[in-house]
């Protein structure tokens, strides 16, 4: 079901079923040579496209699509020294190749964070098949502030997230916001018991 409105390449011709006996892959990054490669002993949770200026998409994606994995499932396997944190001020510690840009693993170096003990990884770094499929589309009103949509295609955008399954939110999905709330509010002493 092809769609004038593109949205990542992995999901514009449909969302691809993962498999439930799929044990992880390798990511390679984009260089020709001496590829960086990470080994991903996991399947992937959560996974979802991402609208947001801050998670590496592909060239001419709108969106990224990223998933999380135990960050004890994360091995740099080869050409590590070519990595880099971007951004080393965010929650999510990106992990990129100096050469090709592209983000290999993203880390919460912060113990007190609601998903501390994840690492954030692009499935489709990796030739393996198998990998869970997106459920949600995350953070989507941000793809105008990286330029790339107008306000006016944003009614076109949603509803072929929608059609492709991938249910639109302007932040993370209702069940990971409640997962942060819940965390915020243990840490503040004032959760209500149901
Ligand atoms: N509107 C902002 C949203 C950025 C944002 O909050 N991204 C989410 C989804 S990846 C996040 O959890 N960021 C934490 C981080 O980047 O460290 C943008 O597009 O830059
Ligand atoms: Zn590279
Ligand atoms: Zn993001």
């Amino acid at each position: 079901m092809p769609s004038s409105v593109t949205i990542h390449p992995s999901v514009d011709h449909g969302v691809t079923a993962g498999s439930s006996h799929f044990h992880g892959g390798t990511l390679h990054c984009h260089c020709t040579h001496n590829p960086v490669l990470v080994e991903v002993k996991s399947q992937l949770a959560h996974n979802h496209a991402c609208g947001c200026t801050k998670c590496w998409k592909p060239k001419g994606a709108k969106f990224s699509v990223v998933g999380v994995v135990p960050r004890d499932s994360v091995t740099v396997l080869e050409n590590g020294d070519k990595l880099h944190v971007v951004d080393p001020s965010a929650v999510i510690q990106r992990h990129a190749c100096k050469a090709c840009g592209v983000h290999l693993f993203g880390r919460i170096e912060n113990k007190d964070h609601a998903f501390y003990g994840l690492d954030f990884v692009h499935s489709e770094l990796s030739p393996e098949k198998g990998w869970a499929a997106p459920e949600f589309a995350a953070f989507v009103s941000s793809i105008i502030e990286g330029g790339l949509a107008a306000p006016s295609e944003m009614a076109g955008i949603r509803a072929r997230l929608t059609e492709l399954g991938l249910a639109p939110y302007d932040c993370l999905s209702p069940p990971l916001m409640d997962a942060l709330a819940t965390h915020a509010a243990k840490q503040k002493g004032v959760l209500k018991e149901a």
